[in-house]
This record gives structure tokens, sequence and C-alpha cells, in this order.
């Protein structure tokens, strides 16, 4: 089953400048729960790649995290899809990790777990760091506007060249959009 890869802030749950601290900060963005329920049921793998540097900035805990994450997988359950996989980076921006996106670690590590390449794979997200990590492992990125993905809509300009080329990364208004898209090709 091919996989499907999502950022999670901006793109599944609104975000917050101020971090997403506990499940009452959770809030998906409308449509998106049942996207992800049917990409998954039309056969997707569907995953998620997210920074998660509130973890040691001492925003939250782990277990708090966790939280988000069974509550995220319980919704898109009641709808008939699951989530294959929640990889997050724990890691400061100065930990130079490889696993915090634009860093690849997190890809790998879903090909290490998932058994299967992530080239050529949808990835969807709201800020650079998700577009330059997919165009890294050769996945297919896809921008949605929610979350931060307007300012990143104005960074693409002046990204890195093939980032930059019109029409190289479709835009859409939102998850549950993107996934029209996606579920109708
Ligand atoms: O969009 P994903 O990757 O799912 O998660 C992003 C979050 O970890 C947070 O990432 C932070 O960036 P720094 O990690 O502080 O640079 C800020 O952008 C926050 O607004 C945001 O909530
Ligand atoms: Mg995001
Ligand atoms: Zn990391």
């Amino acid at each position: 089953m091919p996989l499907l890869i999502l950022d999670r802030d901006g793109v599944i749950n609104q975000d917050s400048d101020d971090y997403i601290r506990c499940l009452d900060d959770w809030v998906p963005v409308p449509g998106s729960i049942e996207a992800i329920a049917a990409l998954s049921r039309a056969g997707y793998q569907v995953v998620i790649a997210t920074n998660q540097s509130g973890l040691s900035r001492g925003y939250f805990t782990l277990d708090i995290l966790e939280s988000i994450h069974d509550h995220l997988r319980a919704l898109v359950e009641a709808q008939g899809g699951t989530v294959a996989g929640i990889f997050y980076c724990p890691h400061l921006p100065d930990e130079g990790c490889d696993c915090r996106k634009p860093g690849t670690g997190l890809l790998r590590a879903i090909e290490t777990e998932l058994q299967q390449p992530v080239a050529g794979c949808y990835f969807i997200g709201d800020s650079l760091k998700d577009l330059q990590a997919a165009r890294a492992m050769g996945c297919r990125p896809v921008l949605v506007l929610t979350g931060k993905g307007e300012k990143t809509r104005g960074q693409l300009a002046c990204a890195d060249v093939d980032l930059a080329q019109p029409d190289t990364v479709p835009v859409y208004a939102s998850l549950a959009e993107a996934s029209q898209a996606i579920l109708a090709r």
C-alpha cells in the first residue's frame, strides 16, 4: 500500500506560535480527520512526520504528546481509518540532530519501520521545512495554506530553485482539499 506522509501542526490540527502544549490546544483543522480516514480507506498508509521541539523546551511532557497522538488515532479510527505511524523529532533546533525537518531522519525512520521507500510518496505540509525534507527524499511535496502555509507560499518564490519553479509544489487550501484531489487521480 502506498505511503502518504503528513506534517502535524498546521495541517492536521491548527498550529500556534505558542506551541501545542496540551490536549486542549490540539484542535483538528475542519475536515482533516475525515481526510486522513478517507486516504486510509482508499489504501494509503498514512504516517505523520512532525517536529516537536516543545518537548526539549519543556513546554510539554512525553505523556502529553502521546495523549495527543492517542486522541488523533482514536478520531481517525472512529471514521474507519488508521494512522500507520507517528514519527517525531523531540530535539531543539541547535542540537544538530538529523531527524528535525528539513532533515530527513524522520523519513528514513518511516522507510525502516514501514519497510518501503518514501520516494514518490506525497508529503503534505504547511512549512518550508516540510517541503525541503520531502524534496531531499524524493517525495512529492504538497503545500496546504492552513497553519503557516500562507507564509510558506510567500517563501516559495525565494526557496531553493527546484521548489521555487512555478507549479512545482501543488497548493491547496487544506488537507481536505488536497486529499480530495489526490483521491480523484
Ligand atoms: O508542523 P510540525 O512539524 O508538526 O510541528 C511544528 C511545531 O513543533 C512547532 O514548531 C515550532 O518551531 P520550532 O521547532 O521552535 O523551530 C513553531 O513553529 C511552533 O509554532 C510550532 O507549533
Ligand atoms: Mg506544520
Ligand atoms: Zn531530532
